[in-house]
């Protein structure tokens, strides 16, 4: 009990993928851990949660949220990440703590170790500095941070996103990355090769913040950013901004196997938005669907790559959803 008779809930959980960073990230975790005791153990429960496989974080962290946990932090890549801000989230409606008590509502955190770890980038935060991220807990300045939602309505998905997602190409070869992330970031550019080998851009409709259907030919991919980048470094909606209550959609159209090759270098220097072919918008929610329904279950979806499922894909943002130590 606080002097004014609250109770707050003093716990840090860290959620840990010891399998991130192609294992790296359980390795640092044994060193990691003493200094986290060391100072914040002074103020905070430091709690260790290790997940056991895929998805294991979305419990983990949903159950700190109910216990009333002070924060839930990540440690690992953009993965977990996402499972951990998906444990705040359940049926569509923020969890909350199952005893009513005083004080502020979890907030979340992440400490980078993952392959790409590209949400870190966005704020130039160093990935496996552990004692820059201890630093920005130690301090814990909180902010409002927008949420992406997802909903597949043929897969029945409902799905959080704090980075970008994306649908078509980028999707399937976030999708086929998994298989090479032993290597490193160079897994990103072997999935993108891999998923170009039986791609076909789309013809695709989009509706956005209720308006009218478009027709968008060709459609090599879209992507919805919360933040800028994904892809190990790629500066996909350069300008995107986690606090604007807005997401940031960057369509690719009719791009050809050579145009990747020849063109990579504006994905990464974020100048792509001014090629032809590439249109950008600011919205609140896009919804896509196949223009002709035949083939829908070909265009992946993921989101915080991660691959969640197939069109038709609903995306909205949640202004503020989220406190975000920073
Ligand atoms: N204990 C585990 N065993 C196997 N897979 C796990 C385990 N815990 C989490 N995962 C899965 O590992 C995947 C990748 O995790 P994570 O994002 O942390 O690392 P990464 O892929 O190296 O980094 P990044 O996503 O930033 O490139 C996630 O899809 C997650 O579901």
């Amino acid at each position: 009990m606080s002097s004014e008779g609250e109770f707050v809930n003093r716990d840090y959980v860290f959620v840990v993928n010891p399998t991130g960073g192609n294992g790296r990230t359980g390795r640092d975790w044994k060193k990691l851990l003493p200094l986290l005791h060391s100072r914040l153990g002074k103020s905070w429960n430091v709690r260790e949660a290790l997940t056991t496989g895929p998805l294991h974080a979305i419990e983990l962290a949903r159950e700190a949220v109910q216990n009333g946990a002070a924060a839930v932090v990540a440690v690992g890549g953009d993965g977990t990440l996402n499972e951990v801000l998906n444990g705040f989230f359940k049926d569509g409606e923020a969890v909350h703590p199952q005893e009513i008590q005083a004080g502020p509502r979890t907030a979340i955190g992440l400490i980078p170790m993952g392959t790409g770890s590209d949400f870190a980038r966005h704020f130039g935060w160093n990935v496996n500095d552990m004692n820059q991220a201890v630093d920005r807990l130690v301090v814990g300045n909180k902010r409002k941070m927008d949420v992406g939602r997802v909903v597949l309505v043929d897969d029945k998905v409902d799905r959080y996103f704090l980075n970008v997602a994306s649908l078509h190409l980028s999707a399937k070869a976030g999708a086929r990355v998994a298989k090479y992330k032993r290597l490193g970031n160079l897994s990103y550019v072997l999935g993108a090769i891999d998923a170009f080998r039986d791609h076909q851009n789309r013809n695709l409709k989009v509706r956005v913040d209720g308006g009218e259907w478009q027709a968008v030919p060709d459609v090599s991919a879209i992507c919805i950013g919360n933040a800028k980048y994904f892809g190990g470094g790629m500066k996909i909606t350069p300008t995107a901004d986690p606090f604007n209550g807005k997401l940031e959609v960057v369509t690719l159209r009719d791009f050809k196997w050579y145009d990747f090759i020849t063109k990579m270098h504006t994905l990464y220097a974020g100048s792509h938005i001014q090629l032809k072919n590439v249109s950008k918008e600011s919205v609140s929610t896009i919804e896509v669907d196949e223009e002709m329904e035949a083939g829908r279950r070909e265009v992946y979806v993921q989101a915080d790559g991660e691959h969640i499922g197939f069109l038709r894909a609903s995306f909205s943002v949640l202004p503020g959803k989220i406190d975000f130590i920073v």
